[in-house]
């Protein structure tokens, strides 16, 4: 496993063309946040947006709405029970479907909505409560623009394997096995590997151990994907993004606070750019 390093994620994240416009930068829906988890689908949008997104629709429960454009105005909303969804989805660059969906059967419905209306030429980014539902009850994505974005726990639920066997040797065999398309398996460090290549993050720290860190990566991989395409190198810049952004403000906050972890991020991709 290769390390994945500042000057990697540099030949990913390059200046933008001056005719650059919003259309060229990914239309990103994020299927999130129930009643009680209306923060994970708020920390994912923001980090999308900050990430660069073109466009950014948020799909969540009625509850959410009015906090979400409280605090990010740049996102859409729609509420996820909308007969309309599924022409949203199939609209979408890139879905993010899981974080703080919960794992009920209103929950189990959206994932599988979800699951039927993503087309082929969607990335698909499936974190939290979508992998939980996706191990408890068996169900084959056969999606190859498929991101899994498990942390350690999570893994374990998917493929069977407690995080201790979770090594550098085991887990590209287990995805290759058994999870179309790049797995991001979160941690200290986080790998991301692919079929034909497999890196090891080099930025982050213990500041990120706090809920809503994780919500936050989702935003940051779709934009990323959004702007730069699916790819393995693209991925594995955004996690060097997202991590290097908590370590800027680790550098004088014992805590990288999600919220404020997304905010940084523009910085980072201003450093990258001009590399
Ligand atoms: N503000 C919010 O709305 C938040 C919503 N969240 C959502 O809540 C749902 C449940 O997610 P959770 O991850 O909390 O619950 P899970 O039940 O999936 O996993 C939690 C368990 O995994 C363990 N674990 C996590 N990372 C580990 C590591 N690196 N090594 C060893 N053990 C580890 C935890 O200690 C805990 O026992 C998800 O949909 C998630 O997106 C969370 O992200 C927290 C914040
Ligand atoms: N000690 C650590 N070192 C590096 N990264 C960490 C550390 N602790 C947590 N992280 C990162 O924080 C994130 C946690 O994700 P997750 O558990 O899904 O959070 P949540 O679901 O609460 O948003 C992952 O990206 C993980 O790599
Ligand atoms: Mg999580």
């Amino acid at each position: 496993m290769q390390d994945f390093t500042e000057s990697m994620a540099a030949q990913v994240v390059r200046p933008r063309n001056n005719a650059n416009y919003k259309g060229q930068n990914g239309h990103i829906v994020i299927v999130a946040g129930n009643e009680r988890f209306g923060g994970a689908a708020i920390m994912s949008a923001q980090a999308a947006v900050y990430a660069g997104a073109g466009l950014v629709t948020v799909a969540t429960a009625a509850k959410n709405h009015a906090p979400l454009h409280a605090r990010l105005p740049e996102a859409m909303v729609i509420d996820w029970a909308d007969a309309n969804l599924p022409i949203l989805l199939r609209q979408a660059d890139v879905i993010v479907v899981g974080p703080g969906l919960g794992v009920d059967a209103a929950a189990l419905g959206i994932l599988s909505l979800v699951l039927s209306a993503v087309t082929d030429s969607a990335a698909l980014i499936i974190d939290g409560s979508a992998i939980t539902l996706i191990a408890e009850n068996h169900i084959k994505v056969l999606h190859q623009q498929t991101i899994w974005t498990p942390h350690p726990i999570e893994l374990q639920r998917l493929v069977q394997l407690a995080p201790p066997a979770q090594t550098d040797i085991v887990l590209p065999v287990v995805a290759h096995d058994q999870l179309p398309g790049i797995l991001v398996a979160k941690g200290a460090p986080t790998r991301t590997i692919a079929d034909h290549a497999a890196f090891r993050n080099t930025s982050g720290g213990p500041a990120m151990a706090t809920g809503g860190t994780g919500d936050t990566l989702t935003g940051v991989i779709a934009a990323f994907c959004g702007q730069f395409g699916f790819n393995v190198h693209v991925v594995a810049a955004a996690v060097w993004t997202h991590s290097a952004a908590a370590d800027l403000l680790a550098a004088d906050q014992y805590v990288a606070v999600p919220s404020q972890v997304a905010a940084a991020v523009p910085k980072i991709m201003r450093r990258l750019s001009q590399q």
